[in-house]
């Protein structure tokens, strides 16, 4: 048999994580990095143009697609699960919302053992990652992730949130990863504003373009698409190598140095199990040979719900050019010319966090979109004709925790993902005080305004009980799966340690959203990409000592 080729570093996924890996761990030059990705190029339109998100979303070539498991708490509904399957992983296949996380998120990774991630560290990471492009053009930062304000193409419609906002002595804040000068009473993260994106003159910025695109060009860096790993190779509880398969044959690639998974939520706890690493019982069931007995690999699953309300509105909102085929011809004629107006933006326009009544931070995220649309029977979404508007929430830090195990030990098969929602007191609890915000936005002065009709079921016709059995029958994911393998003091309740290294078995590390010890209170792409590039700075220290990353 031919000798398996030899990496210093193998990196499962070119995800968010993998991404910012392949580049960090290539540019000093002293490695050698391979990465392998299931899925395909990330070179189509309708990823890089930022209204090609409604296509991608349900796009099996570019999209696991999975499904959960019934969900008790949400009256045994099965939920669409999409993830990116591409180069890019689901950055490139996200709504592009680009939101930090609040100070305590990190402040409770740390308390959970994830020593070193508190807030105050993980600040300078992102100020060092970032380049703030303002809505007239000046910068602000030098870091390799352009996040732009686009509010000066978003829909006219959108600024009608904010004055609601205003209205009900909401803050409207310029910056939702800033800190606003805290008034009386309030939080200074609190307050609602133009939604962020990771877009660049027009296109999508993904992690792939910001970090594997300049990696590419070093001769230390190769990337095989099309190639799922299916096996961790191990010996006596030390990371060897990979075995993977793609075109129909397998193959194996050893690290000298380290195995790095960052195939995601749903697929780093999958791959671990199907390498014999995880809860002994269930993996002996599906005969595959133990490694390590690890139960809480899988565990500890974190995302966020999102309910959504639907008005008909008097004035032109996004559906008047998308809902149009004459109107969806000039944007895209639009958009080729000048790589500007409404396909150049991100659907999701106006968003903040808030404080439901006695919270002490803000523990909800409200998205406001100018745009109402159906769900067609493959998932994509068919914009309305007339003008609509949405109006959403999402509770930022819930605390039922679901889980990822096996169906099967075939590597072809989908695992189950059991989100196990609103299963504690609190969080149905939140889902009714975050439904009454959503209460409040609908019944200010300017959106009553520009209503025509409310939709049903209409919010404001619910009582307490109403509202929380309107979560659960209709909430959905809003894709923010983590913590799958998260990081913490020990093997009892984690499944990394503070430098993402996989307790009880060497040179082989979590780094992707999976090991956030909970969920942020944002969208987690942000916080993905800092992960990794802290991560990588770890790997390098930890593989060529302290002084190589000062
Ligand atoms: C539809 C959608 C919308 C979202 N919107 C937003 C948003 O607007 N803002 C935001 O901040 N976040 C958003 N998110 C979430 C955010 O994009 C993710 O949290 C983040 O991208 C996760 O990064 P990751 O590196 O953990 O995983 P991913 O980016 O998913 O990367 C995992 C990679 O591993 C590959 N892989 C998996 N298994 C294997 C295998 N066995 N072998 C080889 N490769 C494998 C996958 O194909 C994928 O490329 C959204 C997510 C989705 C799906």
């Amino acid at each position: 048999m031919t000798k398996a080729p030899e990496f210093d570093f193998i990196i499962v996924g070119a995800g968010s994580a993998g991404c910012v890996l392949a580049d960090r761990l290539t540019e000093c030059g002293r490695f050698t990095v391979q990465v392998i990705e299931a899925g395909g190029s990330d070179q189509k339109f309708f990823i890089k143009m930022p209204m090609g998100y409604g296509l991608t979303f349900s796009d099996a070539r570019v999209n696991w697609k999975y499904q959960a498991e019934p969900d008790p708490g949400l009256g045994n509904r099965i939920g669409y699960w999409p993830r990116g399957k591409v180069i890019g992983g689901s950055s490139s296949i996200n709504a592009m919302a680009y939101m930090r996380g609040l100070p305590h998120d990190f402040d409770d990774w740390a308390k959970a053992g994830a020593t070193g991630w508190d807030w105050k560290t993980v600040q300078e990471t992102y100020e060092a990652l970032e380049t703030v492009v303002e809505a007239d053009g000046t910068t602000c930062g030098s870091g390799p992730i352009v996040v732009s304000d686009l509010r000066n193409a978003m829909s006219p419609f959108s600024r009608h949130f904010l004055d609601a906002a205003r209205d009900l002595n909401w803050p409207v804040l310029g910056d939702l990863n800033g800190s606003a000068s805290p008034g009386q009473n309030q939080h200074p993260n609190e307050g609602m504003g133009y939604m962020r994106a990771t877009v660049r003159n027009g296109r999508r910025w993904s992690a792939a373009d910001v970090f594997l695109r300049r990696a590419i060009k070093r001769h230390n860096l190769s990337v095989v698409i099309g190639a799922r790993v299916e096996r961790i190779l191990t010996k006596e509880k030390l990371a060897t190598g990979v075995r993977y398969r793609v075109n129909g044959e397998i193959r194996e690639t050893s690290a000298r140095r380290e195995v790095i998974l960052s195939a995601g939520a749903i697929d780093s706890p999958k791959l671990l199990m199907l390498s014999g690493i995880g809860p002994a019982a269930d993996l002996r069931t599906l005969g595959i040979d133990m490694v390590l007995d690890q139960p809480q690999v899988g565990q500890g699953l974190q995302d966020h719900l999102a309910v959504s309300h639907y008005y008909w509105a008097k004035e032109a909102t996004l559906n008047s050019i998308l809902g149009r085929r004459t109107g969806q011809f000039r944007a895209g004629v639009q958009y080729l010319l000048t790589r500007g107006g409404p396909l150049s933006v991100p659907v999701n326009q106006v968003s903040g966090y808030l404080r439901t009544s006695g919270a002490l931070v803000p523990d909800v995220q409200v998205y406001c979109n100018p745009a109402t649309y159906a769900t067609l029977p493959d998932g994509a979404p068919l914009v309305d004709r007339d003008n609509g508007f949405l109006l959403c929430v999402q509770p930022c830090r819930p605390t039922s925790r679901g889980w990822i195990t096996l169906r099967s030990a075939d590597p072809a098969a989908a695992p189950r993902i059991q989100p196990n929602s609103l299963s504690t007191a609190e969080d149905q609890r939140t889902a009714v005080a975050a439904s009454h915000l959503l209460q409040q936005l609908a019944q200010s002065p300017t959106l009553q305004r520009v209503t025509r009709a409310r939709r049903d079921p209409d919010i404001l016709e619910m009582d307490d009980d109403a509202l929380l059995e309107n979560f659960r029958q209709r909430a959905g994911t809003v894709f923010h799966a983590s913590c799958t393998c998260r990081m913490g003091d020990g093997p009892d309740t984690s499944v990394t340690d503070n430098r993402l290294r996989v307790h009880g078995i060497g040179r082989l590390r979590v780094i992707d959203a999976s090991a956030f010890p909970n969920v942020t209170s944002g969208n987690t792409n942000a916080p993905t990409m800092m992960l990794a590039d802290r991560a990588a700075r770890m790997v390098i220290e930890d593989n060529l000592g302290r002084s190589a990353v000062a």
